[in-house]
């Protein structure tokens, strides 16, 4: 079937995942279009991650997951990739031992044209000019929020059409996580549609068009970040 360009570049339908005999997420749905921040929210262990996991294929799963009209493999994280859904996994994931050059070309490893690899990695400098300094120097040596950036500018190597964070700020200053979070915003208003897990709701609320609220693996409202703050149980629960 081939991808139909008014259909949203993100529609997950029922997704349903579980650990073992853990039902980690119970039939949620999410649509993402194009140039849309949709922020995830839910205490801890509502399934925020869980919904990114399955969303790639990267755990047990029933459900659907299309992009621009196509059903995406429920089980084949690479191929979802491919289709230009890209996560940035909480604990960022990168290779330690590798050099932050290394890190970053990997991000791009299936395209063949140098060019465009080289064109890729000049964006990704443009929007994180510390990693253009520190190409040799190996990521685990890196900070926290130095780290961030190889994470995302790994993702965004393969130029994706949706970019999924988990947690970005976890474990960042307020200084380093407003950096990370405003060039998240930067990316999102040149067109990139996210995906965005965050502790920090009033950061998140700052930039989503639209947010989840999940519990217990189950979404109790999809509503405008205007809402939560104006309502007052989840504006307290949220913002104390
Ligand atoms: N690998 C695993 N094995 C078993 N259960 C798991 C596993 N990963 C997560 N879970 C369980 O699934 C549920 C959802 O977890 P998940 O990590 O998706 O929540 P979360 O909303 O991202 O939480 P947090 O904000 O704490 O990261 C929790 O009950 C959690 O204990």
């Amino acid at each position: 079937m081939a991808p139909d360009p008014h259909a949203p570049l993100l529609q997950v339908r029922g997704l349903t995942a579980r650990y073992g005999h853990v039902r980690a997420l119970e039939a949620t749905d999410l649509t993402v279009d194009r140039g849309e921040l949709v922020a995830i929210l839910g205490p801890n262990g509502a399934g925020k991650s869980t919904l990114l996991r399955a969303i790639l294929g990267l755990v047990a799963n029933t459900g659907e997951v299309r992009s621009e009209g196509v059903v995406l493999p429920r089980a084949d994280p690479v191929a979802v990739a491919s289709a230009g859904i890209v996560l940035v996994p909480e604990g960022r994931g990168i290779f330690g031992p590798m050099t932050v050059a290394e890190n970053l070309r990997l991000g791009a490893y299936r395209v063949r044209d140098r060019r465009e690899v080289e064109r890729r990695l000049a964006r990704t400098f443009e929007l994180f000019p510390r990693l253009s300094e520190r190409l040799g120097q190996t990521a685990g040596s890196m900070s926290g929020g130095e780290q961030q950036m190889v994470a995302i500018g790994r993702a965004l190597m393969a130029d994706p059409k949706v970019l999924l964070l988990d947690e970005p700020s976890l474990g960042l200053a307020p200084r380093v996580t407003a950096e990370i979070l405003e060039t998240l915003r930067r990316l999102n208003q040149s067109g990139l549609s996210v995906v965005l897990v965050e502790q920090k709701a009033p950061l998140a609320l700052e930039l989503a068009v639209r947010v989840h609220l999940l519990s217990l693996g189950r979404t109790v409202a999809v509503i405008s970040p205007d809402q939560v703050k104006s309502h007052d149980e989840l504006a307290r629960y949220y913002f104390a």
